[in-house]
This record gives C-alpha cells, structure tokens and sequence, in this order.
C-alpha cells in the first residue's frame, strides 16, 4: 500500500474569474472546492488508477471537520490526526487571464504531534511506499528528515515532493523518488536553466546527493525522468485545453507510482505520470481515470 502524508491539507476553493484585478472586486463565474494538499492529491489519483492507497496528516478546528466529511465522500482510507490549535487552511486558486494562488497557514505542529503520526503509520498493514509531500508549517521545520529517522527500520520507499532545505534534508535517505519542478530545481542550485541536457546535468547532482529517480516537471512543456539505471527519458508536453494546474504535478507522483508498480518499467512510470499530469491541468480538480487512460495513448516519450 501507498501512504501519502500532507502535514498541512488545504481546502482549495477554485473559482474562475473572468479578468481577475487586484485593488477591487472580484466575482467568480465558476467555483468548486475540493479536498486539497499535495499527498492527498497523489492518493486521489492513485485511487482512480487502482492503486490501494491511505492518507495521513493533521487537520484542525471546524475546517478540519469540513475536509474529513469531504474526504469520506472521496471514499480514501483515512488517517489523518486532529490537533487542538487553529484550523485547517483554505487554500484559494483562481483562474483568470493567469493562475493565481492564494495558499494559507494552517495550524502549528510540534514534533510530539509528528511522533504520534509515525506511530499511525507504523501500523499500517502492507506499507511499502510513503509519500510525503508539500509544505512544512511552523514549529516542525525538518520534518519530513525527523520522520524518515523515525521510521528508517521499515522497508517502504520514501518519495518526495517538497522544496529547497526540506528536499535536501532527506537525500540521504536515498528517496526512491523526488519530482521538483523546473523553477525548484532552478531554485535548489541557484541557476537558470535553459536546455534539457542542463535539467538532466542537474537531475544528476540529485541523484550524486542521494535521490534514486529524478522527475523534473515543467508544466506544458512535459517532462524529464532520469531513472536510477541512469538513463534521461523525456515525456513531450501534450497540447490542449487547460482547466487548472492545480494539483498537476501531485498527478505525475501518482501516475509514476501507478505506472511503475506492475512491471518495475520507467517508461511505462513515466508515460503515466505525464498522461496524468496533464490530465489533471485540463480537469477542474485531480484527473479522473478516463482522461489519465485517453491521454496515455498520446504521450510521446524520447531518450535524450
Ligand atoms: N499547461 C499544461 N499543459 C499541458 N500539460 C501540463 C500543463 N501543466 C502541467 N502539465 C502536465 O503536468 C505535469 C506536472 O505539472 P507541473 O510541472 O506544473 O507540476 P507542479 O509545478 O509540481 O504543479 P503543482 O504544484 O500545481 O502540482 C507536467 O510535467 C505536464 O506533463
Ligand atoms: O502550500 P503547499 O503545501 O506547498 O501546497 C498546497 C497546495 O497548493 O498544493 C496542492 C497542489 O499541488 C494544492 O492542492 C494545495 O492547495
């Protein structure tokens, strides 16, 4: 089973505007909410792709209770812990002329609380790939490193999809997968990257840091995987009408999961993981399976 862990979820409230300004009013002419935060995400989708899958994480205060009534109605196995301070975030995303994101706070942790969410997952039965991704709140910097420590005698693989310190804090862990997208990786070597070969240059550095597989995302212009075996694949960008990015990359972390798990292929993980992606960016919310198996056929994959 694949546990993912968002140690800070978000009620993401989408509305659409049709020319959104600031320093005035603003009506939306469409609006969704949907349970939202990274690892949640990653399950939605491995969820429509057959994969067994829970979630884990804290929630708060009467915004909490919202996102576990609307999880349940997900039907994803749920773990996720309450802490008694302030409230799960909500997470506002517009879609306009451009995408705006409006991400919020969300409740204080402390390491007592961390220690209480490794021993949930220590009891989960047939654990073998935990995923944790997303930002880490305030009062448990160094997280996602405290709670590899913790569980570093179970034999899952740890995959991850956070940014700048907290990325390079659990590389010793050797992650079986991380996926910056290209201004992260832009941002973890302070440099501008241009062509693919540099994104694969820098690709390598992670991976002479510790990281197994290598999944740099780049919005529409596709993606690039650098596998453990150390080969460079590249997945073209497909064209078509974008919904919301939201939540697109989260996608890639399922589809790549899903992909590779039958026959261990990277080609196959990373067909999946791009048709996902996409069909995220061109759904209001995560992909539903349709679009994911629909999208799969048109993914075009070079070796580089
Ligand atoms: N505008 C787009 N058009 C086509 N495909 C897209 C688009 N945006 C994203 N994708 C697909 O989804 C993948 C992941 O998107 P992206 O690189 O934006 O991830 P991300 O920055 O981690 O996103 P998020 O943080 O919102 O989950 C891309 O590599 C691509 O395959
Ligand atoms: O604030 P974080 O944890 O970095 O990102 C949270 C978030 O923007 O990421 C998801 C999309 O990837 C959304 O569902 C959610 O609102």
């Amino acid at each position: 089973m694949i546990a993912t862990v968002t140690l800070n979820p978000a009620i993401d409230c989408v509305v659409k505007v049709e020319e959104f300004r600031t320093g005035c009013l603003n009506r939306v002419s469409e609006e969704a909410v949907f349970p939202g935060g990274k690892g949640v995400n990653v399950s939605l989708v491995l969820a429509e792709l057959d994969v067994d899958t829970c979630v884990s994480g804290f929630l708060a205060g009467t915004t909490g209770k919202a996102y576990e009534a609307m999880l349940a109605e997900q039907k994803l196995k749920d773990h996720f812990l309450f802490v008694d301070n302030g409230f799960t975030r909500i997470n506002t995303k517009v879609s306009s002329q451009e995408e705006t994101e409006i991400n919020g706070i969300g409740p204080v942790l402390t390491f007592a609380d961390l220690d209480r969410l490794c021993s949930k997952l220590r009891e989960l039965p047939d654990l073998n790939t935990l995923v944790l991704s997303g930002n880490v709140p305030s009062g448990v910097k160094g997280a996602y490193e405290y709670i590899l420590k913790s569980l570093s005698d179970l034999q899952v693989r740890p995959v991850l999809d956070v940014t700048g310190k907290e990325l390079l804090k659990t590389l010793p862990f050797h992650p079986f997968l991380i996926k910056p997208n290209l201004e992260e990786l832009e941002d973890l070597f302070t440099i501008r990257i241009k062509t693919l070969g540099e994104v694969r240059y820098y690709a390598r550095e992670l991976q002479h840091m510790g990281a197994a597989n290598v999944l740099v995302s780049m919005g529409a212009e596709g993606m690039l995987l650098l596998t453990e075996e150390k080969t460079a694949l590249y997945a073209k960008g497909v064209k078509g009408k974008v919904a919301n990015t939201v939540g697109a990359g989260d996608s890639s972390v399922a589809g790549f999961l899903a992909g590779w798990e039958p026959e261990h292929s990277y080609e196959e993980a990373l067909r999946l993981a791009a048709a996902a992606g996409t069909a995220t960016a061109f759904t209001y919310g995560t992909a539903h399976r349709d679009e994911i198996r629909r999208l799969e056929k048109r993914i075009q994959i070079e070796r580089i």
